[in-house]
């Protein structure tokens, strides 16, 4: 039997899987990391860490699946988007990484929207956010020259582990677009970006197809991990990009709902001119020439890690959702906005935070869970909403990621999306997208449908339901009130936040 090997850099762990060439999931290991938050905003990581625990988890993944290194044909990445990876001339790290939920860089985006305006939608097809890599770039220029000075280029997260792994430096489309610098539809960086913001263009790394091969593992790397210099490593994509391919998300009207760290509703796109009007991020795909728009809730499964990290800590994601469960559609009248860490999708605002409306004394902890996951899938809802507005027809999504381990979950996504909602049979999320990569890219299959008709099965289907739809539609009337109403509220409560 012939393999590959799906590796997924996510925010909180590194996630590998081992899939046979019949799309059966082998074995799977993973590795957490911290987050360095040195502030309010801020959040970094340690690129020493990725690879540490990548090279551990890969050691481990050999060690327990017991199959003979030489079945292994091809290696593939998935990675968190728009982490700033900056290099020296010997392509060491400057600095810590910047990670794509760092809000820091409010004054950078003014400064690209200033230099740029219009020109940067029709460029990049998205506006400047806080998340993005182009004002992480400019904020270390403008704040720590010294750092900036030494730098020669910068990757992405899982281009950096790429490098120390092959020792080749790329960046793949996928990844490249969620920067800023890309002209996405003629997939070059953008010499008018890089000059109307004084940055030289070679600080650009060379650009790759997703299924492209790179070239090899290096001879140390083969001998930490037990695997050899003959498996070839394909360059592999963004996260979500992965998370699409791996839930077969390949042709237009297929719709995808993801809830990890953060939460996504992704919509698959062949027309390059399809426009938003950057409401919605507008990306290229992993699959050659396709794309994709998507609308990001910042804190979607971190909204509700917070909650159980601070008052349920002694209690499992299971008993939560059992919880969850006892208590009707409505948390009876209590309601939450996932702002955490601000917001992205539809308000691009960094500064704004959640709230919880209608506390009653008769609450209990089991309606503030609920209270949660609803706030979470309305935010959600707003993408769905945009996409339905620009023409999209939404009837069905599949549901991946950690908020689709629970059925109770899934059932409200359906009632609050008025949409078919799909779980996987087996869902290994990005992982699953880079091993799909992997094994396109060592030609075991023609078309990379075939590789997810292979690789790929649906489970189970929830359906809306007529009355808790009907509710949930009264709700989200309020739930969208919420943001204008609190965010004077917010901004006057900001210099009493911690670190300002
Ligand atoms: N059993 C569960 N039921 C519902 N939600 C869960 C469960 N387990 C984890 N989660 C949610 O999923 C999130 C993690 O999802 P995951 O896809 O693993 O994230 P990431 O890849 O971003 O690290 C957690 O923050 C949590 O909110
Ligand atoms: O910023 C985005 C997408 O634009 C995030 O989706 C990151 O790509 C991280 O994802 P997770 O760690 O939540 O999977």
């Amino acid at each position: 039997m012939k393999y590959v090997i799906g590796i997924d850099l996510g925010t909180s762990s590194v996630k590998t899987v081992l899939v046979s060439r019949e799309g059966e999931v082998c074995h799977e290991a993973s590795r957490e990391y911290p987050l360095i938050q040195l502030q309010s905003g801020y959040s970094e990581q340690d690129p020493e860490e990725w690879v540490r625990q990548t090279k551990l988890c890969l050691k481990d993944l050999l060690l327990r699946a017991a199959v003979p290194p030489e079945s292994i044909e091809g290696i593939s990445f998935s990675g968190q988007m728009h982490g700033l990876v900056l290099l020296d001339e010997e392509h060491r790290p400057v600095r810590h990484a910047i990670l794509w939920n760092d809000t820091r860089t409010t004054a950078q985006c003014r400064e690209i929207e200033a230099k740029l305006g219009d020109r940067l939608l029709a460029i990049a097809k998205n506006p400047a956010l806080e998340g993005f890599t182009l004002p992480k770039l400019l904020w270390v220029r403008d704040r720590e020259p010294e750092c900036f000075r030494r730098a020669v280029t910068f990757v992405l997260p899982k281009d950096y582990l790429r490098y120390r792994l092959t020792g080749q430096l790329h960046m793949d489309y996928s990844d490249a677009a969620g920067t800023l610098l890309l002209d996405v539809g003629s997939k070059r960086w953008s010499e008018t970006i890089c000059d109307s913001l004084g940055l030289p263009p070679s600080l650009c790394p060379p650009l790759i197809e997703s299924h492209a091969c790179v070239g090899h593992l290096l001879p140390g790397i083969a001998q930490e991990t037990g695997l050899l210099t003959d498996t070839r490593v394909f360059a592999g994509g963004a996260d979500n990009a992965c998370g699409a391919v791996g839930a077969g998300i390949l042709s237009p009207g297929e719709t995808l709902c993801s809830i990890g760290t953060s939460g996504v509703i992704l919509s698959c796109e062949t027309n390059r001119d399809a426009d938003y009007q950057g409401r919605l991020h507008f990306f290229n795909h992993a699959k050659p020439d396709a794309y994709y728009a998507m609308g990001v809730t910042l804190a979607a499964g971190y909204s509700l890690s917070w909650f159980k990290n601070n008052f349920a800590a002694n209690e499992s994601f299971g008993a939560l959702m059992k919880l969850a469960e006892s208590v009707p559609p409505g948390a009876n009248g209590l309601l939450f906005t996932p702002y955490v860490a601000g917001e992205r999708t539809p308000h691009a605002d960094s500064l704004i935070r959640g709230s919880f409306i209608g506390m009653d004394s008769a609450h209990t902890k089991a309606d503030f869970v609920r209270a949660v996951m609803e706030g979470i899938t309305f935010s959600l809802h707003e993408s769905v909403k945009l996409m339905r507005a620009g023409g999209k027809t939404i009837d069905t999504v599949v549901s991946i990621g950690g908020g689709a381990k629970s059925e109770v979950w899934l059932q409200m996504q359906a009632d609050i999306f008025d949409a078919a909602v799909v779980k996987l049979g087996s869902e290994q999320g990005p992982a699953m997208g880079a091993a799909m990569l992997a094994a396109y890219g060592c030609g075991w299959f023609a078309t990379m449908e075939e590789c997810a008709a292979r690789f790929i099965t649906r489970s189970n289907r929830y359906e809306p339901r007529p009355e808790a739809r009907e509710k949930y539609a009264r709700l989200f009337d309020i739930y969208q009130e919420v943001y204008g109403a609190t965010k004077s509220l917010n901004a006057r409560l900001l210099p009493f936040r911690r670190g300002r």
